[in-house]
């Protein structure tokens, strides 16, 4: 245990880099120091508030010398609301910091330097504010109804009025849920009494095709609902779709903890990219910005150079975009995705759009990959989860050692730890950092690796 240092203690230092989580990281005495809202080349005074064996949090008290790329947040509650971590840094100077993110993360777990050049710009967002396609907010009433976030790491609940990286049509659909739950005594979720009716929001839209849909997540149900729905639909035109949740607990998935019941409208809304149309049903992924997720797409295919001949794996594919993007430049793909929901919006959108060589497999990936191991693939993508592809899915992979491998990532720590095993046997050509989520310290990225030829491997 650190003796130097204790909890409360005020301290100077000067900030070096950013972490992972878009803290500022200094040094005292040798020691890490995290510090939120601290910016590189920053001289600071800081408040201990952990200390750790080899690192201590701390908290901003005073900026000496400021960063020439500090900025003013535009969200009143940026520094409660924990939603954004980038709003004191000027745009795009955090474009930067998320390249420089991917870098230290390679620096940590890969065993060897990777070349700086490999690791490109980050692809910036044309309009960075109000993208968030979807919102999934708590709702909570104590004295009165409030829609919030709940703070960083905590169960605190910060109300919010109007979230500036959300869509704007998003704003004013959750105004007019919240106002009309006054009028018909909807009440929000009470925590202190465990009583109330509506525990979260959720709220898709599509820009492209003006639908929006929403879900209402209950803590109970209430007979009132369906009179408050009537209401909405017919003040919020936009409304073509609205389902309701009954709450369970369940960890993994805290909105639709149980399956949606259809309250009005229709089963999906429909979203467009590069002029293909998605079904979204309430509960399947797609991507939250989606200019960003045009680019990223378009990334993918344009790294892996796809011939007319090959075959591709679209693994962890929710709706099927990724295949969408790259069907027309290979033989035949195979979409992979655990969630059922999201393979039957995959199956009708390939329909709908024409697109006949593309097989969804509704199937872990794993099991499914080991259904294809008499099927030669050339090209894999894949775009998992945050928690990465990991060593017993990547076993499996170098078994069948695809030509290619093209690998979107949003986190760059699993990322780094599965390229650092993948890399005995690929070459990493180039990663491509890009901003998902402007404004957080959350980073997209699309890697292209290359099968190294069997005299360069590791065994
Ligand atoms: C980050 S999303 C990407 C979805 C899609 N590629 C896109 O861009 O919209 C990850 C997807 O992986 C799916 N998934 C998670 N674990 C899986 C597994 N073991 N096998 C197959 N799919 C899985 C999730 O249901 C989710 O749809």
């Amino acid at each position: 245990m650190n003796t130097f240092i204790k909890e409360n203690e005020v301290i100077q230092i000067e900030i070096r880099k950013t972490g992972i989580n878009g803290e500022g990281i200094g040094y005292y005495k040798k020691l890490a120091i995290f510090v939120d809202y601290a910016l590189p080349n920053e001289t600071v005074d800081v408040m201990i508030t952990r200390v750790y064996d080899n690192r201590a949090m701390a908290k901003l008290v005073k900026i000496h010398k400021k960063s020439e790329f500090r900025a003013t947040p535009f969200c009143p509650v940026y520094e409660q609301c924990g939603g954004c971590q980038f709003q004191h840094i000027t745009y795009e100077q955090s474009l930067i910091e998320k390249r420089e993110m991917i870098l230290s993360s390679f620096d940590r777990y890969i065993s060897f330097k990777v070349p700086r050049e490999l690791v490109k710009d980050t692809i910036g967002a044309d309009d960075p504010k109000n993208y968030r396609n979807k919102a999934s907010l708590p709702v909570q009433s104590k004295k009165r109804n409030e829609i919030g976030m709940y703070q960083a790491n905590s169960h605190k609940f910060i109300a919010i009025d109007a979230c500036p990286v959300q869509d704007k049509n998003i704003n004013r659909i959750l105004k007019t849920i919240l106002d009309l739950m006054n009028t018909y005594k909807v009440d929000g979720f009470d925590p202190k009494f465990n009583k109330g009716y509506i525990k979260s929001l959720v709220v898709r839209v599509s820009e492209d095709t003006k639908e929006a849909q929403v879900s209402f997540i209950l803590f109970n149900d209430s007979k009132f609902l369906d009179r408050m729905v009537k209401k909405l639909i017919e003040v919020e035109p936009m409304i073509k779709s609205v389902f309701k949740v009954l709450s369970k607990p369940n960890k993994k998935n805290p909105f639709f903890s149980d399956a949606p019941i259809k309250l009005y409208g229709k089963d999906t809304i429909q979203a467009k990219l590069d002029g293909y149309t998605f079904d979204l049903k309430p509960d399947a992924f797609f991507q939250l910005n989606t200019p960003q997720a045009h680019k990223f797409y378009l990334k993918m295919k344009e790294l892996a150079r796809l011939k007319k001949s090959e075959v591709a794996i679209d693994a962890y594919a929710g709706v099927a975009p990724v295949s969408h993007y790259i069907a027309k430049d290979c033989k035949h793909v195979y979409a992979i995705e655990l969630d059922e929901s999201s393979c039957i919006s995959a199956k009708k959108s390939l329909n709908e759009n024409g697109i006949d060589n593309v097989t969804v497999l509704h199937s872990d990936f794993n099991r499914a990959l080991s259904g294809l191991k008499e099927k030669e693939i050339d090209v894999m993508f894949f775009d998992p989860p945050r928690t990465g592809l990991g060593t017993e899915t990547i076993k499996l992979i170098l078994e069948s050692k695809p030509k290619r491998i093209i690998y979107g990532s949003c986190n760059p720590s699993t990322l780094a730890k599965d390229l650092n095993v993948l890399l005995d046997h690929y070459f990493l050509e180039e990663t491509s950092p890009l901003d998902m989520f402007p404004y957080t310290s959350l980073v997209e990225s699309v890697s292209l690796l290359t099968l190294k030829p069997v005299e360069n491997t590791i065994n």
